[in-house]
């Protein structure tokens, strides 16, 4: 594999959790970019949503995923709101393959509900930002290169299995090691 697979879609699609089991099994290297942006920082997305503010986060991700971009093919787990913007989508397609996690609002809803990591989902009616953003988001994750149905009823396991089989499709040269 000589591109990156970057993974794309709603919190709590399970970019982090899909990603780093893909890369595991194609003993690829795997980065997620708010992972990256909280080292860098020495603080949660959270509190750095509450001090510096979303454009200022943004404008870290997009640097974060630049330098990712760069460096040896890996998976790459993206925030949420990473692809929404036309200069991070030209970053991933000239390097990568982007892959949409596709998933329903009720499973989103049952994963994000149980943490409170998510700063945009800080409002008064979360279920309804949540319906809003997904409203928003889907035609644009729609033009990623591969969009994979994420299942309420798959395990990360038995996702990031069946996400293997789907790219080897699209990409012949990719090997499931295990
Ligand atoms: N089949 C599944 N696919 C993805 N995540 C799952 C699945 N089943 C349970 N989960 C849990 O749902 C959450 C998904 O969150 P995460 O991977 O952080 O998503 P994202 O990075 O897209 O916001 C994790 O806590 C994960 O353990
Ligand atoms: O959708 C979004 O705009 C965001 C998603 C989050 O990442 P996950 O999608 O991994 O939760 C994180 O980057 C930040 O809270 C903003
Ligand atoms: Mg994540």
């Amino acid at each position: 594999m000589n591109r990156h697979i970057v993974m794309v879609g709603m919190m709590g699609a399970g970019k982090t959790a899909i990603g780093s089991e893909l890369a595991r099994r194609l003993h690829m290297p795997f980065t997620d970019s708010d992972a990256e942006i909280e080292a860098a920082a020495a603080m949660s997305i959270s509190e750095i949503f509450a001090r510096d503010g979303e454009a200022f986060f943004r404008d870290r991700e997009t640097q974060v995923l630049s330098r990712i971009l760069d460096g040896p093919p890996g998976v790459i787990s993206t925030g949420g709101g990473a692809w929404m913007q036309a200069g991070n989508r030209e970053l991933i397609r000239a390097h990568g393959l982007s892959v949409w996690l596709n998933c329903d609002l009720e499973t989103l809803w049952h994963r994000v509900s149980q943490r409170s990591t998510r700063p945009l989902l800080k409002t008064a009616d979360p279920k309804g930002t949540l319906a809003r953003l997904i409203r928003q988001r889907y035609p644009v994750y729609a033009l990623a290169d591969v969009t994979f149905d994420a299942r309420a009823d798959d395990s990360i396991q038995v996702a990031a299995a069946r996400l293997i089989k789907l790219l080897r499709r699209v990409v012949p040269e990719l090997q499931e090691t295990k």
